[in-house]
This record gives C-alpha cells, structure tokens and sequence, in this order.
C-alpha cells in the first residue's frame, strides 16, 4: 500500500469531518479505527476519561508525550480555555506532520505546537525554548519503557509543580509495570487507576492517574 495508516486516517478526516469542528474531526478517527483499520489513538471510551481529567485540571500549560495522528492533542485542546498552550513530543516526522494537519482541520492548531524529536533530547531544553516554568498537566503516552524515564525527567527539569496531573495511557495494555510500581509507592505522588478498555477493542487497558506533590 502506497501511503501509511497514519495518512489514510487523515484523509478519511478530511473528507468526512467538519473543518474547524474538532467534534467531527474525533469521530471520523474513531468511526475510521474502529470499522476499517485499527491504530493506536487513545479512543473515545479511554478518551471521556481523559476528558474528566482535563475539565477537573483546567490545565494552562499541557505537554504531551507521543502524538501520533493528533487524536489524544485534538481531544485535549478542544477542552483548553483560551490562551492555554499544549505542546505535543512527537519522534516520528510523518506522525507529526499528518497531526499537524488533523488538529489544523479541527481548528485547533493556534493553542498547539508539535515538536519533533526524541523526549529525552527534547524534555531538558523546554524550559529554554518555551519559556515555561511548570507544565500543568502531562499526558503520557508514547514508548512504555519510556514512561518511567521521562517523568524521572520532568522532575529533575523542574516542570512539575505541587498539583501538576499526570495521566498515562497503556499502563495495563502493552503495560508499563515500572512506572506503575514507582508511582503507587512513590511519597511524591499521590495515584489512581481507571480501568477501561483498549481502543476500538474489548482488551482490558487502563489510565493512571497521578498528582505530583512535591
Ligand atoms: O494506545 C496504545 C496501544 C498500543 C498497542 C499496540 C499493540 C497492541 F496489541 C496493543 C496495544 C501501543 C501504543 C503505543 N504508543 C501509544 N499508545 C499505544
Ligand atoms: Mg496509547
């Protein structure tokens, strides 16, 4: 097949779904994965968790680990206030580039910047380059065996403050079991699980919720 999933999603969005509409934009992805071809975008049914996340947060400065196709970003950003900023980490430049015009579809692109690159590059230099001092909320959802690593970063980069959410996506399905283990034993953190399911699949999957003290 010549062109990738990630670019047959994004033309499905663009003929089906409602320029400027991120509504419309979430439905032509989930209604695409879920009838015609499978990917790894967090769901409609993980996705109303992260929405109850994102509306008790009311985050001002949001990053995102792992963009994929831009679903999780457009989901997250149809929520933020005006002015509120999301930054997205993206390693894969053709991920980026079809999310980059997924979340420009829902009308979305002036409150989000996708960066490109590897987490553990990108995570130390954001307080240069951005300008920031402290992320609000963090979705956390790219490699598993990274999950531990990158938040292990974030702390010692000083971008978490007393109250700053985390939300991980996967931590049952594939599984991130270390960081699981150091956020529920962790005195730093105060953690909650949501189980769920799989996107577009009957798999038991999860969310972990966790709230950096201090
Ligand atoms: O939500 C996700 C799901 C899966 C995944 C793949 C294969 C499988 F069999 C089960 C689950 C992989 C992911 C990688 N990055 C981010 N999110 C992901
Ligand atoms: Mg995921």
């Amino acid at each position: 097949s010549g062109t990738s999933r990630p670019v047959r999603i994004l033309h499905h969005v663009q003929k089906v779904a409602q320029y400027g509409d991120a509504q419309s934009v979430l439905s032509a992805v989930d209604s695409y994965c879920s009838k015609i071809e499978w990917a790894m975008n967090v769901g409609d049914l993980k996705g109303q968790i992260l929405d109850a996340v994102v509306l008790e947060t009311r985050p001002h400065y949001v990053l995102e680990l792992g963009t994929y196709c831009g679903y999780s970003t457009v989901r997250i950003a149809r929520l933020l206030p005006p002015g509120a900023r999301l930054f997205s980490i993206e390693m894969n430049p053709q991920y980026a580039q079809v999310a980059r015009e997924i979340i420009q579809h829902a009308g979305l692109d002036a409150k989000v910047d996708i960066l490109v690159g590897c987490t553990s590059d990108l995570i130390p230099q954001l307080k240069k380059k951005l300008d920031i001092e402290k992320f609000d909320f963090v979705f956390i959802d790219h490699w598993k065996v990274s999950y531990l690593r990158d938040t292990k970063l974030l702390e010692e980069c000083d971008l978490l403050r007393p109250g700053s959410v985390l939300l991980a996506d996967n931590v049952t399905c594939p599984g991130a079991p270390d960081y699981l283990h150091y956020m529920r034993t962790s005195p730093r953190y105060e953690s909650q699980y949501f189980p769920s399911r799989l996107e577009y699949l009957q798999v038991e999957d999860g969310m972990e919720k966790s709230v950096f003290l201090a």
